[in-house]
């Protein structure tokens, strides 16, 4: 049995459609992200899914249950993560964590659970006095300590150092190692490349891309060839190349469906001058390009800025 089963979901906020007509399973097991502009309906879709918020139409089934109706059996076995959870500032790290423990019939130790979220050092401290990514740390604790079936992360990350977003990773990672089912929302298109074996892509509340992250770059063709100019060399005097190289701070890059073909004639061009072009790569679309290119030209073809407006 899928996990997360939608069809046709839609909600609408009086005259706005925010999700309109998404379809897609979740495995268990598995690991899915939505990634979308500001917007885009990611939030609504989620909180449809955690049973917070009323949907308008098609059908959602979440570890079996109507999340609608699920009740606590349905509660017990998913946890959420949120972006702001705002919970009560005067608790301690170790007292919220307890709290939380106390409301799940199987949780895991409180304190194992502060450890991996690396939290350690701030057991007894009081909530105002953390970091705001010490903050989203004390999130992911709350939502861990349940042992959820289905986890929930909400732009787990955003806030973090990059070391504490690498940890979070390694957790992510830990966690579907035991087998859970994780569904992420996030910005950033490494950490959907890294940790999400599908990535859904939503816009304006319409799926216009899924699969696994190598499947959302192989609908790509071009690949970037960048390098530098030879010393003393103009742009100009480079040899017809299948495009036009572009500048980018130092570098060249010259994106074509053709990178072969366009390696062979820069190479021999300058093997031929006797001259070497420094820091020449060549480097496939990463996830962040494929996804600005379909959020580009989705906003492109719908109209920037004009919310989708249901039909009178
Ligand atoms: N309670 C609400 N009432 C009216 N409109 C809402 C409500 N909640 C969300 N919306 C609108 O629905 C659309 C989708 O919002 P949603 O929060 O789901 O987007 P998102 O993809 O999560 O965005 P972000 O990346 O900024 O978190 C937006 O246009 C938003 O303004």
């Amino acid at each position: 049995m899928a996990a997360v089963e939608v069809e046709g979901l839609r909600k609408q906020y009086g005259e706005l459609t925010a999700v309109d007509g998404l379809s897609f399973t979740i495995e268990e097991g598995e690991v899915f992200a939505l990634v979308g502009p500001n917007g885009a309906g990611k939030t609504t879709t989620v909180e449809i899914l955690e049973g917070h918020r009323h949907r308008s139409g098609g059908e959602v089934r979440v570890l079996g249950f109507d999340p609608e109706h699920g009740g606590r059996d349905f509660r017990e076995r998913i946890g959420i993560v949120l972006q702001d959870a705002g919970f009560d500032e005067d608790f301690t790290v170790a007292e919220l964590v307890g709290l939380y423990r106390g409301l799940y019939p199987r949780s895991l130790d409180a304190d194992a659970v502060i450890d991996q979220v690396g939290l350690a050092d701030k057991r007894d401290a009081r909530v105002k006095t953390l970091s705001g990514g010490q903050r989203r740390r004390l999130d992911l604790a709350l939502g861990l300590v349940g042992d959820p079936d289905l986890l929930f992360l909400d732009e787990p990350t955003t806030g973090f150092d990059p070391s504490a977003r690498r940890r979070a990773w390694e957790l992510v990672d830990g966690l579907k190692a035991l087998g859970k089912t994780i569904l992420l929302t996030t910005h950033y298109m490494d950490e959907a490349e890294h940790l999400a074996d599908r990535v859904g892509v939503v816009v304006r509340g319409r799926l216009v891309a899924l699969g696994t992250p190598a499947e959302l770059g192989a609908g790509q063709h071009e690949a970037v060839v960048s390098f530098r100019l030879p010393a003393g060399v103009d742009v100009a005097d480079l040899p017809p190349l299948d495009g036009r190289p572009v500048a980018q701070g130092l570098e060249w890059e010259l994106t074509t469906a053709h990178p072969t073909a366009a390696l062979h004639t820069l190479t021999g061009w300058a093997l031929e001058r006797g001259v070497d072009v420094p820091a020449l790569s060549v480097r496939r679309p990463s996830l962040e390009d494929v996804y600005l290119a379909l959020v580009g030209d989705q906003t492109a073809a719908e109209g920037i800025d004009e919310p989708v407006r249901s039909a009178p």
